[in-house]
């Protein structure tokens, strides 16, 4: 029987995660500040509660239990509510920005970069906006191309980044240095986890040169990896293209003789894109993700589950996030430390190597009879296309709430939604934070429920 709630609860203090501000460690010689422009915009027409107050915040935890004795526990957190501030610290006059994107590409990169642009200069008066070519090598070999609304109209269409992206390249001093010299007073960084660990360091290198620059992260994966925030955009414009993939995938399978559809996702040390392509689809028979170790052999195992499917069936559909069965690649003593660029590990594919294990495994067990493994790797094709329009309007609102943020003088933040609100959250929790599937929770309970497959425990 359900419990009844009981009245016995408190809430002890929330724990505010302050983002820094640029007055915390800039001389205040003038403590100037300036009326947000927004005030003379005849479209905004601010009206009560349209500018955000430090006192506006957004919660973390949003769901409690509240049987038995309850209080909200000291570690629950509440950051900054994104918004306009009605006070800014910057004079739009005398604001020089720097935007760069680096890591991977994800679909709404060149909508952030327009919304970007277009945003510091309708609603803020912004003339000097600069895009960093290349990533953060960029920064220091490169010279900036000066961007104005004309130039990125129609970006919000197009698949990329117009300012192109690089792995590596990270040199602190040579970055820090540029955009010193260079007189940028806000560098807006778009960039995965990596981008973000760089850009904590960017941030520390700013602050401890003293100089008056704010520095905003802008949270960008295909894989949905970065934590705290509700999902990255692009995310579901991926799941979106993944369809595709998986519904051809489907039709081979069912148009053969014990036929296997294979499809191999992004997802390095997450399967978000699997997940939720898996539930979004129905077709798929099998979801293997990073965060499952599986096993081929045996009771329980891949193949046994396969067997009976095609018995049952005729055909399945596996779906495998590229992080997925590293573990069980055979990989020389080289490949094992080979890494990219920017010092991830690189994988090997675990498409191609399951493909070529299910044929060893049915010709060894079944040498008379069909089968066919029809793989697909759609793997750039997912991450290269436009945002879909929930995702350009996600983009939008991501833009809109770094600038505000970094016009009213805070710095070492990203923005992103937490629980549906747009907060403010500090760089460097968010560098920290991962994002896994949680396999405990209802989501993957869920995607086992749909498909039936094992779960890989050894009993
Ligand atoms: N720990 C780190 N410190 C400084 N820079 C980093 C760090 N990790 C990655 N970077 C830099 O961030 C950029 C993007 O990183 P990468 O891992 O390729 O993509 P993503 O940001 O999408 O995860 C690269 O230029 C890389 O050199
Ligand atoms: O071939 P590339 O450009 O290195 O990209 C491959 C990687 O990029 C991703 O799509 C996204 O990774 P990042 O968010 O770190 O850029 C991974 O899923 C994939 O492993
Ligand atoms: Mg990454």
């Amino acid at each position: 029987m359900a419990q009844e709630p009981n009245n016995n609860f408190s809430f002890s203090p929330l724990k505010l995660q302050r983002i820094p501000h640029l007055t915390d460690y800039l001389p205040i010689t003038d403590s100037k500040t300036f009326t947000n422009p927004l005030n003379q915009n005849r479209f905004f027409r601010p009206t009560d509660g349209f500018y955000i107050a430090h006192s506006d915040i957004v919660l973390r935890q949003i769901v409690y239990d509240l049987s038995g004795t309850f209080s909200v526990p000291s570690s629950d957190v509440a950051y900054l509510r994104a918004g306009p501030r009605q006070q800014i610290y910057f004079d739009p006059h005398n604001t020089r920005v720097a935007i760069v994107t680096c890591g991977g590409l994800c679909p709404g990169l060149n909508t952030v970069i327009r919304e970007l642009v277009v945003g510091l200069w309708e609603l803020y008066g912004v003339r000097q906006i600069y895009g960093i070519q290349a990533g953060y090598r960029g920064f220091y070999s490169g010279e900036p191309i000066q961007l104005n609304p004309k130039m990125v109209h129609g970006l919000h269409k197009r698949g990329g980044t117009v300012l192109e992206t690089s792995r590596g390249g990270f040199d602190l001093n040579k970055i820090v240095d540029s955009i010193q010299s260079k007189g940028f007073n806000q560098v807006y960084i778009i960039g995965g986890d990596g981008t973000m660990r760089g850009a904590v360091k960017i941030f520390d290198e700013i602050r401890s040169r003293k100089l008056n620059v704010g520095v905003v992260g802008i949270p960008k994966t295909v894989d949905n990896d970065v934590g705290i925030i509700d999902r990255s955009f692009g995310f579901q414009t991926a799941v979106e293209m993944a369809q595709q993939a998986i519904s051809a995938a489907h039709v081979e399978a069912e148009s053969a003789v014990n036929g296997i559809g294979l499809v191999k996702l992004m997802g390095r040390s997450t399967g978000h894109i699997a997940l939720h392509a898996t539930l979004s689809s129905r077709d798929v028979d099998c979801c293997l993700i990073p965060e499952v170790k599986f096993y081929l052999e045996g009771k329980g195992g891949l193949f046994e589950f396969l067997e009976n499917r095609l018995q049952e069936n005729g055909h399945a559909v596996l779906v495998v996030a590229e992080g997925a069965g590293q573990d069980l690649i055979p990989r020389t003593d080289a490949q094992k430390e080979q890494r990219d660029e920017s010092g991830n590990l690189v994988f090997l594919d675990v498409g191609s190597w399951l493909k070529s294990e299910l044929n060893k495994w049915w010709t060894r067990d079944h040498p008379d009879e069909l089968f066919t493994v029809k793989y697909i790797d759609p793997t750039y094709m997912i991450r290269a296309v436009p945002a879909n329009a929930t995702d350009n309007l996600y983009c939008t609102l991501l833009a809109h709430s770094a600038i505000h943020g970094a016009m009213a003088g805070y710095t070492g933040f990203v923005t992103g939604p937490v629980n549906g609100n747009y907060a403010y959250i500090p760089l460097e929790e968010v560098a920290q934070a991962k994002n896994e599937v949680n396999t405990r929770d209802h989501k993957w309970a869920w995607v086992r429920s749909v498909t039936n497959q094992p779960d890989f425990v050894k009993s």
